[in-house]
């Protein structure tokens, strides 16, 4: 199972809770780079840029997505690169649950939150980057799930897609 989504979607907190419903190990992309890397995502951001951080975050996705059956939520930019929507999207071990919710919503929940560079550019530029990601989200799940629920109730979607639909 891999969990996409915009930043604020639940990938994180979701994800770990259907890992354990699941038993599965789970893995976080973002904290799998910080700890392979040494370095915070602020940090990688200052000191590599964004399109250093992205050029990562794809060596990682490839790195993992097929050598463990763990539940892996991403970061919300893993669909930048047509590369990694494609080994989303056709990748043979996981299905790709994209986590979905109003953008307004999305943003309270992350607004005060200082891990996350792509915020210092302003609400109007993450409201405009939330639109143009959300087609790319979309091409490259094979479920798109309500986002905009408890994280209780989100994890018991996944887990019965997963335990009827799923790989
Ligand atoms: N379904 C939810 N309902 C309310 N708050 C949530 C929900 N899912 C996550 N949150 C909160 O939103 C913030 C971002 O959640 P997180 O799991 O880190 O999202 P992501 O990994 O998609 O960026 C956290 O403070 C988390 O507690
Ligand atoms: O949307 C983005 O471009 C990013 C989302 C973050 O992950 P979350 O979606 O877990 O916040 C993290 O990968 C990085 O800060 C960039």
């Amino acid at each position: 199972m891999i969990l996409t989504g915009f930043m604020g979607s639940g990938k994180t907190t979701v994800g770990r809770r259907v890992a354990e419903l699941l038993g599965r190990e789970f893995i976080d992309l973002d904290h799998y780079i910080v700890e392979s890397e040494g370095r915070t995502i602020p940090s990688i951001f200052e000191s590599d840029g964004e399109s250093g951080f992205r050029a990562i975050e794809k060596a990682s996705l490839k790195k993992i997505i097929n050598s463990t059956d763990a539940v892996i939520s991403t970061g919300g930019g893993i669909i930048t690169y047509e590369e990694s929507r494609n080994l989303l999207k056709d990748n043979e071990h996981h299905t790709v649950y994209y986590l979905s919710a109003p953008f307004e919503l999305l943003y309270e929940r992350i607004k005060d939150d200082e891990n996350r560079p792509m915020l210092k550019q302003g609400y109007e530029a993450v409201s405009a980057l939330y639109e143009s990601r959300a087609p790319f989200y979309e091409e490259s799940c094979h479920y798109t799930v309500d986002a905009a629920l408890s994280a209780e109730e989100t994890a018991g979607i996944l887990l019965a897609l997963e335990n009827t639909g799923g790989k």
